[in-house]
C-alpha cells in the first residue's frame, strides 16, 4: 500500500519550512549581531532554522522582536532578546540590524508587500526599516502579480477613537467595505494590537505598479484604482491612521544609494516554498 499523499495543509507547512531554511542559510552570517524576527506562522520556521545552526553560531547574536508573539518565540528558543530601542547608539544613531526575516500576506512582482494579517504590521515595519537587509519568507500562496489580488484587504492600524472617521475616509478613497477587525473567536470585541490600537481591513481593487500607468490610468484612485505608493501616501496622510500594512518604495540595498538608510520597507528577496518541496526566490 502506498503512503497517503500529504494534505494541502501539510504541503503549506513544509513549503514555509523549506523557504525559511533557505532564507536563513543565504542571509544569516556568523558575523551578524542584530537580527529582526517578524511575526506569524512562517517565522516560527525561521527561528527553528536559526536554532538548528547550533549555539556556537548564534551565541553572540541579539534578536529583536516585532510584537508579543515574536518575543515569545525568541525567548522560548533560548535566543538573546532585546527590544528595538535597546540597540546601542554609535555615532549618534542606533545601530542598524544586520538582517530582518518576516512573513508576508501577499508579495507583488516588484516585492511590494501586504503585511498585517496577524495585526503586527506597525512593529514589523519599524524593525524592517531598521535592518540593512530585509528578507520575506512565505509559501507559494503569497506570490501575486499585484497586491490585493488574492489577499484582498490592506490592514491599517488606527487609533480606536478615530475608527468611524477613518472608515468614512477609506470609502471615499474607493475601498468598498472597510471594516474594523474583530477579535473573535479568541477575544470578544475588536482585535487590539500590541500597541493598543485597532486594525481596519480595507479592500481595494488590485494595486497598480508604476509600469502600469498611462495617461488615461494615473493610479490616483479613480474608481478605487490606485498605484501602490500613491495609495500608501494618501493613507498615511489620514489623521487617525497610525501605520499601514503596505510595505513599498525601495529596499535596503537601494536605500544606501539614495542616502536613505533606515527607511527601506521592501525586502531584497522573497523566498516562497512551493508545493513540490522547492523554493522559488524572487530577488530585487
Ligand atoms: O504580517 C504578518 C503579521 O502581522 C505576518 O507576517 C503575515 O500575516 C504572514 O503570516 P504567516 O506567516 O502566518 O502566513
Amino acid at each position: 500500500m502506498s503512503a497517503a499523499a500529504p494534505s494541502p495543509a501539510a504541503l503549506v507547512e513544509s513549503a514555509k519550512k523549506a523557504a525559511a531554511i533557505q532564507a536563513v542559510d543565504e542571509h544569516l552570517l556568523p558575523s551578524h549581531r542584530y537580527i529582526g524576527i517578524g511575526s506569524g506562522s512562517t517565522v516560527v520556521y525561521v527561528v527553528e532554522a536559526i536554532v538548528a545552526k547550533g549555539v556556537d553560531f548564534y551565541k553572540n547574536m541579539v534578536f529583536i522582536p516585532t510584537g508579543s508573539q515574536s518575543k515569545g518565540l525568541i525567548r522560548t528558543a533560548g535566543l538573546t532578546l532585546a527590544n528595538l530601542d535597546e540597540r546601542p547608539v554609535v555615532n549618534g544613531r542606533p545601530v542598524q540590524l544586520d538582517v530582518c526575516f518576516d512573513g508576508a500576506d501577499e508579495v507583488d512582482a516588484e516585492l511590494n508587500l501586504i503585511k498585517g494579517g496577524g495585526a503586527c504590521l506597525f512593529q514589523e515595519k519599524l524593525v524592517a526599516i531598521a535592518a540593512k537587509t530585509f528578507v520575506a519568507v512565505a509559501d507559494y500562496r503569497k506570490q501575486s502579480p499585484r497586491l490585493c489580488t488574492t489577499w484582498k484587504n490592506i490592514p491599517i492600524e488606527v487609533l480606536p477613537l478615530s475608527a468611524p472617521d477613518v472608515l468614512l475616509r477609506l470609502q471615499a478613497l474607493g475601498s468598498p467595505a472597510p471594516a474594523v477587525r474583530s477579535g473573535l473567536p479568541s477575544k470578544a470585541g475588536e482585535c487590539v494590537t500590541d500597541n493598543g490600537m485597532w486594525i481596519i481591513d480595507a479592500p481595494f481593487p488590485p494595486l497598480l505598479l508604476p509600469s502600469d500607468l498611462t495617461p488615461e490610468v494615473d493610479g490616483l484612485g479613480k474608481g478605487g484604482v490606485w498605484e501602490v505608493s500613491k495609495l500608501a501616501d494618501e493613507l498615511l496622510r489620514t489623521p487617525g491612521i497610525v501605520e499601514i500594512g503596505l510595505f513599498h518604495g525601495f529596499n535596503g540595498t537601494q536605500a544606501v544609494g539614495l542616502g536613505r538608510e533606515g527607511q527601506a520597507q521592501k525586502p531584497v528577496a522573497a523566498y516562497f516554498g512551493t508545493a513540490d518541496g522547492k523554493v522559488d526566490v524572487q530577488r530585487a
